[in-house]
């Protein structure tokens, strides 16, 4: 980026902070503290310990600063969805779509949260991750398994469908961009 460039972007950060808050949710092992790995600081490592209850990051992008609540995903953490999502900018939802055995779960457990009235409205974004391995979904059978259109129908919510690999950083910036262009400007 060249000097003027730069100072360009710094003059228009002094003006137009905008800040999001979002939250991570999914079954566990779906990727969703690899997503937020990825996205802070690019590092992708198969090590990765589940998480236990929450755990929140700030990252900086450009002028955006995005709160990130990373929610466990295993069954005793998702009753503490609901709390974490009110009032977020947009939910994210990750779903591992190379583990076809887990979908139906994925997708009642989705369903259900949205059908709190305290979600109405909410912007989702549906990431289906692990495209690396070679039985993934596509987009399109990802959509319809988890009846991604239903969704949109019933809570006439705005609904926005990836699929991503965190291992390989496929569809990164998509997501990036998805989020920063819900992203709030600061009162
Ligand atoms: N092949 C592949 N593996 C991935 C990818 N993303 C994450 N994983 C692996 O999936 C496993 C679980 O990842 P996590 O990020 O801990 O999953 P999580 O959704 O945060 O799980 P909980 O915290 O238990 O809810 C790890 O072994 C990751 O290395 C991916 O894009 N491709
Ligand atoms: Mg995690």
């Amino acid at each position: 980026m060249g000097l003027w460039e730069s100072f360009l972007n710094w003059l228009r950060s002094l003006f137009f902070k905008q800040e999001m808050e979002l939250s991570l949710i999914g079954l566990q092992n779906a990727g969703k503290t690899s997503l937020v790995n990825v996205i802070a600081t690019g590092g992708y490592t198969e090590d990765m310990i589940p998480t236990v209850g929450f755990n929140m990051r700030k990252v900086s992008k450009g002028n955006v600063t995005i709160k990130l609540w990373d929610l466990g995903g295993q069954p005793r953490f998702r009753s503490m969805w609901e709390r974490y999502c009110r009032g977020v900018s947009a939910i994210v939802y990750v779903v591992d779509a190379a583990d076809r055995d887990t979908i139906p779960i994925s997708k009642s457990e989705l369903h259900d949260l949205l059908g709190k009235p305290s979600l109405n409205g909410i912007p989702l974004l549906v990431l289906g991750n692990k495209i690396d391995k070679e039985n993934a979904l596509s987009m399109q059978a990802l959509s319809e398994q988890m009846d991604l259109a239903r969704l949109a129908e019933r809570d006439s919510r705005e609904v926005c469908c990836y699929t991503i690999s965190c291992k390989n950083s496929t569809n990164i910036n998509d997501v990036i961009n998805w989020l920063i262009k819900h992203s709030k400007t600061k009162s």
